[in-house]
């Protein structure tokens, strides 16, 4: 950030090096390195406070004032300044602004003053202090620790954000999740270590279809979780019959619930659902080369409408479901009503049009630079905050997450 550097105080300390009260050349020399440093500290910050105007000016946070010369426009005022490390300065916000209207331009305007990111803390009243930050706050990998949740109604761990904040959820929370991401973006790693930390819950069941199997499958045998999941691409008419057969156990839910309620708590023997469809596109390619029968559904027009059911009465009926897929396109997915049904939605490395397909045209703006994320760097849209880049945990390669299933997966009752 060369236009807004500022000098740094120098020691200045005599040539001897021995520890002496400094003579009047020294304090001479001290009291002219105290003023050029402030004078340095003035000129820097004036010099931000210009180039934070000029920022807020082009990204629009601010206020158009029509006078009798015509419009002029008023940025939010800057208060103190302080040169860090971290650079940071206070803002006063203008009427009506929130800190949060700083999150959407705030990497611009970091990069216009010479920095990676902007963290923003809400301080008292309307002011906020805005931090410059100087490398990237997610570069740092984030390891999942050994955890498994020990309920559904308890938190797993969703990700950490650019603040730190650690963003958690817990499963029976009603809200179906939609993952994208292209190859090698780490959408799996991230689905390995949500369903490890899900494994051990007495009142969750992991179901779903693969075609993968790799996700699914042969890393559950001997949980009790297993009888609930579908593999492979040699018998697609298994996938559509299991999803059939959770929407028959959703509909006999949603039949016993009791007159004075809206919804069915889960339980151990009534357990939250988690229907996992993993490369979901994928299964409806495979799906759709089978040919139709000469009555009835075709096999990709059975597994859309079941998952449809799910995803529109599933929540009711303590029913979750986890869609993840390259891309979340309308098409791919089921249908746009479809889409719409995901509260939680995450998106990997993935082409700037697809961020916004998932996340709405606020994300427009994070598309690019998205686009070359690395693994295990994801925007999330959910849980009431706007959507927001985090970086999920790593559970470790491969091998990990069939050691943890293995080892904490819920055994079938004998
Ligand atoms: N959270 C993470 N932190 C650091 N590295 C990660 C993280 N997630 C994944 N990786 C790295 O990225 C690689 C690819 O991840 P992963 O296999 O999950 O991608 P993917 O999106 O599922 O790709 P594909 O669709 O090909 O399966 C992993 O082998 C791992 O080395």
């Amino acid at each position: 950030m060369p236009a807004i550097e500022h000098l740094r105080p120098r020691p200045s300390g005599h040539r001897s090096g021995r520890d002496r009260a400094p003579g009047f050349l020294g304090r001479m020399r001290q009291r002219r390195a105290q003023r050029d440093y402030e004078a340095s500290v003035l000129t820097f910050a004036y010099t931000l406070k210009g180039e934070f105007r000029d920022a807020c000016e082009y990204l629009r946070v601010c206020h158009y004032v029509s006078v009798a010369a015509g419009i002029t426009v008023r940025t939010p005022r800057v208060g103190e300044v302080r040169v860090g490390p971290p650079i940071s300065f206070t803002v006063e916000l203008m009427p009506g602004q929130e800190p949060e209207d700083f999150r959407k331009p705030g990497r611009r305007m970091a990069h216009t003053l010479g920095a990676h990111g902007l963290r923003i803390e809400p301080l008292a009243g309307r002011w906020v202090r805005l931090v410059l930050l100087e490398a990237d706050p997610l570069a740092e990998h984030f390891g999942l620790p050994p955890v498994t949740a020990g309920s559904g109604t308890e938190t797993v761990l969703l990700g950490r954000t650019e603040d730190r904040t650690t963003l958690g959820h817990a499963i029976a929370d009603p809200a179906h999740l939609a993952v994208q991401g292209m190859n090698g973006s780490g959408k799996s790693a991230f689905v390995y270590g949500l369903l490890a930390q899900l494994c051990a819950a007495p009142d969750v069941l992991v179901a779903g279809s693969d075609i993968t199997g790799l996700l699914l499958g042969r890393v559950w045998d001997d949980t009790a979780h297993r009888e609930w999941q579908v593999v492979g691409t040699h018998d697609l008419e298994a996938h559509a019959a299991l999803l059939e057969q959770l929407v028959a156990e959703m509909d006999r839910r949603l039949a016993t619930i009791p007159r004075r309620e809206d919804k069915i708590t889960p339980t151990v023997t009534v357990p939250t659902v988690l229907v996992v469809l993993e490369e979901f596109p994928g299964l409806l390619r495979a799906a759709g080369a089978v040919p139709k029968p000469k009555s009835g559904k075709s096999l990709a027009e059975r597994i859309v409408s079941a998952q449809l059911r799910l995803l529109s009465e599933g929540r009711k009926a303590a029913f979750r479901v986890l869609t993840l897929a390259q891309r979340f396109e309308a098409t791919a997915v089921g249908g746009g009503y479809a889409r719409d049904q995901f509260a939680l939605r995450l998106s990997f490395r993935v082409p700037a049009d697809s961020l916004a397909m998932l996340h709405g045209d606020d994300a427009r703006p994070f598309g690019q630079e998205h686009a070359n994320a690395d693994p295990g760097i994801a925007y999330l849209s959910g849980l009431g905050r706007d959507c927001e880049r985090i970086r999920v945990p790593h559970l470790g390669d491969y091998g990990e997450y069939v050691d943890r299933i293995q080892s904490y997966g819920r055994r079938a009752e004998s």
